[in-house]
């Protein structure tokens, strides 16, 4: 199976977390920081869900999955320890074609939760297809290495750069001249250096040349 890589926009979408163990809460963070509407139902919470139901991060119901939980709902993680509410989740989204992950159940997921590098706007993204977690968390570790909060802050500057280009430059021709040539190895190594100025530079004259161009 092949699968295809999105990313979503969730800001207040509905998203429904069953379950409130470990694995939920990881799931619920990564929500979180996307500014999904997150509900979780569960008997229990560990103390870090909880924590976010108190800071009126989360709104939880206490007690076990029933179908009509699913309401207004745009996409559901299923991350409890039992295999039959597991199973109903599934079947219940896919009858409703909601999208939907059920932690332990790969082949029952109609997507999977990547390991994500965040270096501000830009993601890194690693699945390994279901096959191993663990790898894909390792990827992870090394790209972090690779990639330092650096690139975060050049990535923000190529937005504001880009869009002062693309409102500013009238003439296609010359606006696609710009924006294809913003970004080359040479400035990509002095980010990884972290020369963020330097590398500012490069991106900075690359307007101005081809601006001053007729
Ligand atoms: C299919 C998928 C469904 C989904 O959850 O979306 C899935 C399924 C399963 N995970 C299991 C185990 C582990 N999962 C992790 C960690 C992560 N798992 C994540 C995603 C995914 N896990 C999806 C596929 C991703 C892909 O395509 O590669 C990450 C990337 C994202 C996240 O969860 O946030 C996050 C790393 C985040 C990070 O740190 O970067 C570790 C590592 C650890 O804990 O150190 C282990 C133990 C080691 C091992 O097993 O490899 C088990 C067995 C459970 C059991 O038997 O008890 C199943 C079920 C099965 O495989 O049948
Ligand atoms: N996909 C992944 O990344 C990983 C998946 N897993 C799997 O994830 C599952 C959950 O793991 P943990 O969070 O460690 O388990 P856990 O035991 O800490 O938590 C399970 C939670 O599910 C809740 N629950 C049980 N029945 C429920 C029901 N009918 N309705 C609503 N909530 C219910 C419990 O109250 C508890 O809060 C396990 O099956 C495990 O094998 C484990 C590691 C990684």
């Amino acid at each position: 199976m092949e699968l295809y890589p999105i990313f979503l926009n969730l800001t207040d979408k509905k998203c429904l977390v069953v379950g409130g163990g470990k694995v939920a809460e990881r799931k619920v963070n990564a929500l979180a920081r996307c500014g999904a509407k997150i509900h979780v139902v569960s008997p229990q919470l560990t103390p870090g869900l909880q924590d976010m139901v108190n800071r009126g991060l989360v709104m939880h119901r206490r007690g076990i999955y029933q179908t009509s939980d699913l309401e207004d709902t745009f996409l559901v993680i299923s991350a409890t320890n039992n295999d039959a509410t597991n199973h109903a989740v599934a079947n219940d989204c896919m009858k409703r074609n909601i999208v939907v992950n059920v932690v332990d159940d790969p082949p029952r997921c109609s997507f999977f939760v990547p390991s994500v590098v965040h270096r501000g706007s830009l993601k890194l993204a690693i699945s390994t297809g279901g096959s191993s977690p663990r790898l894909a968390k390792l990827i992870r570790k090394r790209l972090e290495r690779d990639f330092s909060p650096v690139f975060g802050e050049f990535t923000d500057f190529l937005n504001t750069v880009r869009k002062q280009v693309q409102e500013q430059v009238t003439d296609p021709n010359k606006r696609e001249q710009i924006l294809k040539n913003l970004v080359d190895e040479t400035t990509f190594d002095l980010v990884k250096h972290g020369d963020l100025d330097k590398a500012k530079e490069r991106v900075n004259n690359v307007c101005y040349i081809n601006r001053c161009q007729s």
